[in-house]
């Protein structure tokens, strides 16, 4: 094959795969010279692992200043000459939202929406999809406050079958006919005290998407470790099965959103550090590229997040999973007017 196809091919994995694609091939196309940019994108495509490979070789070109790539043997001034077409660079549409776990009565709750609701024209226009998951009981009233609003409401978990003797739990049915969109599972929180493993959120990710919502499955690692280097590994590790098993489970055209929280972040004082995020993030997106689904992903960090974080964060995430820094609606209100201005 010619190195003008194979530079095309590699550049079209990159590319056409998702959101991670893009943003490698445009980093290469905005960072580098025409020869650079060809050797990076073909060098990527001669490595075992495509996407996961590409974003290596960026990063590693990113560090040293583009100066390093002259391994690609093959390359060569043959490639260099042949102009690449245009590259797509389209950011994924950010995203924001709350859960209020068990923090709220139904009083507050309602009156939390209400506030909530206030924010949709600002949503809007910052171009942020906003969405809000109150507790089980108050779907349906929130549903009512919400109708009129381009916010979305999703429910806090599910149970994986559509209906039968299953005392206690909820239907993803029901959660659909009560105008939720979006349907957390898996977060840390379930996984400690309920015991619910990746078998069990891979499944309810399947029954979300077959009743028309979108999963949006959390997932980080226990695992905490001083030394950032070995940090970062340890969090894809632990991240990997967890993200494996869900997308098993779904089709692959099914829209999934990934609620990246280090269980060591949640509920702390403040979030993680942005070098650790963003480093997660990129391979997490990079796992998923590998996968070749079609299926819109979305990654979101969530752990003590609050104004402030995103800005820090955007070079990995396409958005925030806030948790108590959204009890005050007003920071909600920050979150979304930072989202806009960056
Ligand atoms: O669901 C949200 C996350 O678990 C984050 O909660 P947090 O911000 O209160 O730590």
């Amino acid at each position: 094959m010619s190195y003008y196809k194979r530079s095309q091919m590699a550049e079209y994995r990159l590319w056409s795969a998702n959101s991670l694609g893009e943003k490698c091939a445009h980093i290469v196309r905005a960072k580098f010279p025409s020869s650079q940019k060809l050797k990076a994108i073909l060098f990527a495509s001669t490595q075992p692992r495509g996407g996961v490979a590409a974003l290596a070789i960026i990063l590693a070109l990113l560090r040293n200043g583009g100066t390093h790539l002259t391994s690609t043997r093959r390359t060569a001034s043959y490639v260099d000459a042949v102009a690449m077409p245009p590259i797509p660079t389209q950011r994924e549409q950010r995203i924001v939202g709350t859960s209020l776990k068990m923090y709220f009565d139904l009083p507050s709750t309602l009156r939390y929406i209400d506030a909530v609701a206030q924010l949709s024209s600002a949503a809007k226009q910052a171009n942020v999809d906003l969405f809000v998951i109150p507790d089980f009981v108050t779907l349906l009233p929130s549903a009512e406050k919400l109708k009129d609003t381009d916010i979305q409401l999703g429910a806090q978990d599910t149970y994986s079958e559509d209906k039968g003797a299953f005392t206690g739990e909820v239907s993803p049915v029901t959660l659909k006919q009560t105008g939720a969109s979006i349907v957390e599972i898996g977060h840390a929180e379930r996984r400690r005290l309920f015991g619910e493993t990746d078998a069990d959120v891979a499944k309810k990710a399947a029954a979300v998407a077959r009743n028309g919502m979108v999963p949006l499955v959390c997932i980080g690692e226990k695992s905490k470790s001083n030394i950032a280097s070995q940090a970062v590994g340890i969090a894809v590790r632990e991240c990997k099965p967890q993200i494996t098993a869900a997308l098993s489970q779904l089709p692959d055209e099914a829209d999934v959103i990934l609620a990246y929280e280090p269980v060591w972040a949640i509920g702390a004082s403040e979030p993680a550090g942005a070098d650790h995020v963003v480093a997660v993030t990129q391979n997490l997106r990079a796992l998923v590229a590998e996968t070749g689904r079609k299926g819109r992903t979305r990654i979101l960090y969530g752990g003590s997040a609050g104004p402030g974080t995103f800005q820090k964060l955007k070079d990995g995430v396409d958005g925030l999973f806030l948790g108590r820094f959204a009890h005050d609606v007003g920071n909600l209100e920050k979150v979304i007017e930072e989202m806009k201005e960056t």
